[in-house]
């Protein structure tokens, strides 16, 4: 993709979005940078998954622009604007699961089967992740931590500028877990791509170069920036 350097990734422009009658966000901005990795923390219900919802296009906001690499997304029946998702994200949510019908080299071989890129990839991807020699393997074969691995591969595996995780290790062992973070920066780094990581464990967020903090003031930079 031809995407410059130095144009933001993410811009969120006075984002509203409300339930009901609700307001989960209200007027939220923020801008994210080429190569940035921040953390999302925040009191439960605050909107961090709403957030993230509106970014993949799953729900649309009520007022506000979403852009992506310079260009403002629309409705979800924009075509442009799937493609570009489809293209420069990668998800790593709990609700997208491995396929379970599938292989895991043809779980991970999605992402590049729908933007027509090279499956070549896909047995690298999985073996970057400790996953060489499982190829044919399906998903009911493999325990937590690998079926998190793969979710991982398959987020990652067309070079997205832009993941989005959302509790990524919420359901792993704290050993695991920490392995799957270091996996998710280790990947996101080598690709100088940016990330959005929504958690409520300190822990997790403590692996990301920023944490932000949700609120009904918008989105703040929590702690001090720590060195990539
Ligand atoms: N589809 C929906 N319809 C109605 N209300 C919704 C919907 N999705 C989210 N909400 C409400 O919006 C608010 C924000 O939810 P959201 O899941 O974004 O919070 P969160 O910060 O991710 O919370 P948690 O940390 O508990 O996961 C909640 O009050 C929730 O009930």
């Amino acid at each position: 993709m031809h995407d410059d350097k130095n144009k933001p990734v993410l811009e969120l422009c006075a984002v509203s979005k409300a339930y009901a009658n609700r307001h989960v966000l209200s007027n939220l901005s923020y801008t994210l940078a080429a190569g940035e990795y921040v953390a999302i923390m925040g009191d439960s219900g605050v909107g961090k998954s709403t957030l993230l919802n509106l970014i993949a296009g799953l729900d649309a906001p009520d007022s506000g622009d979403i852009r992506l690499n310079g260009l403002a997304l629309t409705g979800d029946d924009d075509e442009a604007a799937t493609a570009l998702r489809r293209r420069f994200l990668g998800f790593i949510f709990q609700a997208f699961h491995v396929l379970p019908h599938l292989t895991l080299l043809q779980n991970v071989s999605l992402p590049l089967l729908l933007n027509g890129l090279p499956l070549e990839r896909a047995a690298v991807m999985l073996a970057s992740v400790g996953l060489q020699g499982r190829e044919q393997d399906f998903p009911f074969q493999l325990s937590g931590g690998e079926l998190q691995r793969v979710a991982i591969a398959r987020a990652l595996v067309h070079r997205p500028r832009l993941i989005l995780a959302d509790e990524p290790t919420g359901n792993l062992d704290p050993d695991t877990a920490e392995e799957i973070l270091q996996l998710i920066r280790a990947e996101i780094k080598a690709n100088a791509a940016s990330a959005i990581l929504v958690t409520h464990s300190q822990a997790a967020a403590a692996t990301a170069d920023k944490i932000l903090l949700l609120d009904r003031y918008g989105l703040a930079p929590l702690t001090m920036e720590r060195t990539p």
